[in-house]
């Protein structure tokens, strides 16, 4: 279990975490979401001692990731998989990873084979690697010590869609087997796919967190119409709060029979209603951090 309470990080005058509360718990995927700067990865790097909170605390089953005596056996960490050393192969970088934790020298082909990479492969210099592969060596050099945690920061990104697979899978097995895993990512589609709770940072705060099952329910209602002002102003005059979106979408908390029976009475034509949780997770995630988006909003930055 990692437990995140009230964490805050700043720089100078500008909060890159702002009071951030949250728990992955044992069993469970979770997914930390967030648009590009939204402050994932310094949350992740407090988690793992290498940057210190300005207040809060991270623990990982218990303790402060310093606090932990063989940390690789409990906590497997992927922050960044670029950060190898390229002058090594894999395997020497797995062998250091064995050395290290005390591991017996099968672990390193063990886990070779665990992420799929060829004994030629392993034998490669990690410059020579492809994105994919190192993101392949990262999970490896995560997973040798056979811990009971997962901090993953992007761990699909330059997977190709059969990698993609293949780690959703992996690391459903690890927490159907008892194992916490948090990962990070703006691959929502990915995230959508595999996580079991999410957690939504942007501009450094949480803007939700739950379940996500729970989450897409209380997606509320979409709709298309000819005239979305039209159904705005006729939802607002029956109480009911609704948002026009650039794509020309209605979204509103109110259920669908509700906006049907108010489009009737002002003759406006549907030509779409349906739960907005059907949109899938992207819509929400756009709408939660609408005012963290860089687009369109010129004070991000100064916002924190
Ligand atoms: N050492 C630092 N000094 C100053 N600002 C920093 C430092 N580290 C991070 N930041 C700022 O904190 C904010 C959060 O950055 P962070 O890397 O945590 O975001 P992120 O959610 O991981 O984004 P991305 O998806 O782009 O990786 C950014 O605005 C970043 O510029």
């Amino acid at each position: 279990m990692i437990v995140i309470e009230s964490l805050t990080r700043k720089y100078g005058g500008f909060t890159a975490v702002n009071d951030v509360t949250f728990t992955a718990h044992a069993g469970r995927v979770t997914g930390f979401l967030g648009p590009n700067g939204a402050g994932k990865s310094t949350t992740m790097r407090i988690m793992v001692g290498l940057t210190p909170p300005t207040s809060g605390s991270a623990t990982i089953l218990g303790r402060a990731f310093a606090d932990l005596p063989n940390p690789g056996r409990e906590v497997g960490v992927l922050l960044d998989a670029s950060a190898q050393h390229a002058g090594r192969t894999g395997r020497e970088i797995l062998t250091i990873a064995q050395r290290t934790m005390g591991l017996p020298k099968s672990s390193v082909a063990a886990t070779l084979a665990r992420v799929s990479l060829t004994d030629e492969e392993a034998d490669r210099r990690v410059r020579n690697y492809s994105l994919g592969m190192r993101q392949r060596l990262g999970i490896a050099t995560a997973l040798i010590g056979d811990p009971e945690v997962l901090i993953l920061d992007e761990p699909a990104n330059g997977l190709d869609p059969a990698g993609i697979r293949w780690m959703r899978d992996l690391l459903r097995g690890f927490a159907d087997d008892g194992g916490t895993v948090l990962l990070s990512s703006h691959l929502l589609h990915e995230i959508e796919v595999i996580a079991d709770d999410l957690v939504v940072i942007g501009n450094g705060r949480i803007v939700a967190q739950g379940s996500k099952d729970e989450l897409l329910a209380s997606a509320g209602t979409l709709v298309r119409c000819a005239s979305p002002s039209g159904l705005r102003d006729a939802l607002a005059a029956a109480a009911i709060d609704a948002t026009v979106h650039a794509d020309g979408t209605v979204r509103t908390d109110a259920n669908p029979t509700q906006v049907g029976e108010v489009a009737l009475a002002a003759r406006i034509a549907l030509s779409e209603l349906r739960p907005a949780e059907g949109a899938g997770l992207e819509e929400m995630f756009l709408e939660l951090t609408a005012s963290s988006q860089r687009e369109g909003n010129a004070t991000q930055g100064a916002a924190a």
